[in-house]
Parts: structure tokens; sequence; C-alpha cells
């Protein structure tokens, strides 16, 4: 679905992608991680053809993306930071206006209504766009994202600035278009909302993808042992291990309580994977 081979891109003299590699399979639900300005938006821009790369291969589909006509973008539902729509019109009219380009395209198109109930934001129908908050214009973006029943959806930052009632509403709605077979490729600082929806996740550091594997695979990469803490005779006692079992059944169980295990999360791994490949710079 998305091919990449040692894609660079620059804007102007500042070299913002290097090098990047990476192939999504039809089917895959896909997170970029990494801090803020490290290049995932960059990406994105050049996945839907917005920019095109200075040099190294990518395709889309098997095309091109910055060569690519209005029927490639039919196919991509796409929610960007930037917006280039008219900011008075009515979400209805924007919605309405993209279900045409869809229809004259040949695709299939969901129901206005039923879309916006399912983002949450039925009652904005008749709202003009740049009246809306920052979270409700999140949640139209994705009700036009999903309006043609696209085959890919290329998400940037889909919940940043919903609550936390919106965003797992948002969630619950991707689980069910990724049960649909759709593939997905998004970017979140939210490392729950990755772990919750991705079945593999990129790291993206200075532009170059250091890290590329699914949630537990990332959580192994980090050499961080298993914390094991416990209290006995009225103190807390902790002991970091990677043999857990063999650890705690050396405790006497009778004797102490509070018996807590800790595991590393993805958090921990994404920090530590950051981290050092900071350190090795
Ligand atoms: N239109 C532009 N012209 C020049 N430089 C740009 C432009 N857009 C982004 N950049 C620079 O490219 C780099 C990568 O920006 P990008 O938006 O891709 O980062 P990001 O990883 O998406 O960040 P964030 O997590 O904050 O959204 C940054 O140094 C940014 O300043």
């Amino acid at each position: 679905m998305i091919e990449a081979r040692e894609v660079n891109f620059s804007y102007g003299k500042n070299h913002v992608l290097h090098d990047v590699s990476l192939t999504i399979e039809p089917g895959e639900v896909v997170a970029l991680l990494g801090p803020n300005g490290v290049g995932k938006t960059t990406l994105v821009e050049n996945l839907v053809g917005t920019l095109s790369p200075s040099s190294g291969r990518l395709e889309v589909f098997g095309e091109t993306p910055s060569s690519g006509n209005s029927a490639f973008l039919t196919r991509i539902g796409l929610v960007q930071q930037h917006w280039a729509d008219h900011p008075k019109w009515r979400v209805v009219e924007h919605l309405t206006w993209i279900a045409a380009a869809h229809r004259s395209a040949g695709r299939r198109v969901r129901d206005i209504t039923e879309t916006l109930e399912a983002v949450g934001v039925a009652d904005k129908a008749t709202a003009v766009l740049r009246t809306l908050s920052g979270g409700q214009r999140r949640r139209v973006d994705l009700a036009a994202a999903l309006l043609a029943y696209p085959p890919l959806l290329i998400l940037d930052e889909p919940t940043t600035g919903l609550d936390p009632a919106g965003k797992a509403q948002i969630h619950d709605l991707l689980d069910s278009v990724i049960d649909e077979g759709v593939t997905v490729f998004l970017t979140t600082h939210d490392l729950s909302e990755a772990e919750k929806l991705a079945s593999r996740i990129f790291i993206m550091n200075n532009g170059r993808i250091i890290a590329d594997g699914a949630p537990w695979q990332l959580r192994e990469e980090l050499v961080a042992p298993v914390q094991v803490t416990w209290r006995a005779e009225g103190k807390q006692h902790v002991h970091a291990t990677n043999e857990v079992e063999a650890f705690v059944a050396t405790l006497p169980l009778s004797e102490i309580s509070h018996l807590t295990i800790t595991r590393p999360t993805l958090e921990d791994a994404y920090l530590s994977i950051i981290g050092k490949d900071d350190d090795a710079a």
C-alpha cells in the first residue's frame, strides 16, 4: 500500500527527511511517533503528494503521490494539520462538496448526517467551519476523511485537542473502520492511542526512522528490567529483574504484602529509544 525507499526531503537548506524507508501492507495499522519537528507531517505531505521527495522512491497504491491525479486522492481519507477549505462554509456544505467530488470520481459515499453522528458533531451540521473549536474541527475532518470508504486513512494527529470522552469515541469509530480492513497510517503524540490502535509502530527522530515494530517488540527493546516491589517488616522493597517468575518464587510470600510487578510501558520504550538516539547523535 505504501512503499518508501531512501526518501529524502529538504525545505531549502533544511534537510528534514533522511533516507526514510518503510513498507506498509494493506490492512496494517501503523502509528508514526516522534518528538516535535522531526519530520512526521513532512512525511505525511510527501505521502499525499503535496510535497515530493528530493530523492528516493515513494509509492502509494503503486503510484507516485506527487504525480497522482484527483482519483489518487479520492482513495485516501486524510486528516491534516492545516486546511485549504473555505472557512465561511457550513459543516454540511463542506461535506456535501467533498461527497460530490467523490461521487463524480465514481466512489460510494456515506450518509453525511450519519457520519457526523458517528464522529459526535451532528449538532454542528449547520455551524460555520471557522466557528468550530479545535476538537470539533478535528471530528469534522475525520468525518470528511471517512466519507468515501477510503482503503487508506492517513491521519496526522487525528485526536489532538479532543477531550478524553471524544478520544474514546473516535478510537471506537476507528476500531470499527479498522475491522472493515482499511489501512491506517497515523501520527500521534499519544502513546496510549498508538498502543490501542496500531499493530505496528514507527519511531522517527531527526528525520530518520529509528525503530519499527509491534508495540510489544518495542517494549522488549527496552533493556530496563521489570520492577518488583513489596512490603515486609514495615519496609518497602524494590528489586529490578528480567526473571520475574524466578525472582518472585524466592520471596517468602506468607511474610510479605503489597506485591507489585511493573512492566516497562510503551512510553518507557519510546523515551529510551529516543534518548539513546540523541546520545548517539
Ligand atoms: N513549510 C515549511 N517550510 C520550511 N520548513 C518547514 C516547513 N514545514 C515544516 N518545516 C520544518 O521541517 C521540520 C519538520 O517539521 P514537521 O512539521 O514535519 O515536524 P513534525 O514531526 O510533524 O512535528 P510536530 O510533532 O510538532 O507536528 C521542522 O524543523 C520544521 O520547522
